[in-house]
């Protein structure tokens, strides 16, 4: 069982206004004491009992952080410190200032394909990443790649929230039903063994959107979906080949991270 810091958070870091919320609970600006530095401080309720429902798991807190402590890389949210109380752990972790990535492309005229690799490319590093170490994120959606700094001519890509990842096993069966509808992948949906393929099903412009959860996840299991002219009329071959080299259904034949980086659209000749 790991053993975190068990002084009050309180007492190294002032904590700021709320960033955001989930079903861990919240995320807060929080600023270091002792030098002035600006984190993010992720307040994460623990379950009071077995029966309880609210709040998480010590175990998969613990989890969390230990998956966070093997991934340092530059596209990854890095981990500072880690505060206990009886009711909560509080993960102090690098503070990401330029939204998401999703929001930046939306406030942008338009996105070339070009521009488009530049942050895909930053992506597949992290995830590549991730995955020669074992660990698939199981959350990759647009709201958790975020980037450093927008006002940049280059922004840097910073993934967040491991609150659902997992190091596979070799050999190991893992199944999770979590996960956001719109952008798990079929063997999720279909409760079989997951890999880290599943990270590599496509997400961001969810091309299965249904009128519902429902509908999206007999879209997707049924592999419906089309490029739409109102989408993709502007839309490269070589970018649909990519996308639809992401979009298989069986996992063993979708492309990995490390071939997503050797893919024609990504590494041009
Ligand atoms: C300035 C700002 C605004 C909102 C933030 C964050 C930072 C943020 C951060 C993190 C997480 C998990 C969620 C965050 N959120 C919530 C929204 C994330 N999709 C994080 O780990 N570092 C952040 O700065």
């Amino acid at each position: 069982m790991s053993q975190f810091k068990l002084q009050n958070v309180e007492d190294y870091y002032e904590i700021g206004e709320v960033l955001g919320s989930g079903h861990f609970g919240q995320v807060r600006a929080v600023l270091e004491r002792a030098s002035g530095v600006r984190w993010a401080g992720k307040f994460l309720k623990l379950r009071r009992n077995a029966s309880s429902r609210l709040g998480l798991e010590r175990l998969s807190v613990e989890r969390e952080v230990e998956i966070l402590q093997s991934l340092q890389h530059p596209n990854i949210m890095a981990l500072r410190d880690v505060f206990e109380s009886r009711a909560e752990v509080v993960l102090i972790v690098e503070l990401i200032c330029g939204g998401e990535l999703f929001d930046f492309i939306a406030e942008k005229e338009s996105l070339s394909e070009d521009e488009a690799i530049e942050f895909l490319k930053q992506i597949l590093k992290g995830v590549a990443f991730m995955h020669s170490k074992h660990i698939a994120h199981f959350d990759l959606k647009p709201e958790n790649i975020m980037l450093a700094d927008k006002t940049v001519p280059h922004p840097h890509i910073k993934m967040i929230d491991f609150g659902l990842a997992h190091r596979l096993t070799p050999g190991e069966e893992y199944m999770s039903l979590s996960g956001t509808p719109q952008y798990i992948a079929p063997e999720v949906i279909n409760y079989e063994p997951l890999s880290e393929a599943a990270d590599m099903w496509l997400s961001g412009l969810s091309p299965f959107q249904g009128e519902n959860d429902e509908e999206t996840l007999k879209n997707i299991v049924g592999m419906i979906y089309e490029f739409e002219d109102i989408y993709f009329s502007q839309t490269s071959a070589m970018a649909k080949d990519f996308i639809e080299k992401l979009l298989i259904k069986d996992a063993v034949e979708r492309m990995t991270a490390e071939e997503c980086l050797l893919h024609p659209w990504i590494k041009p000749l």
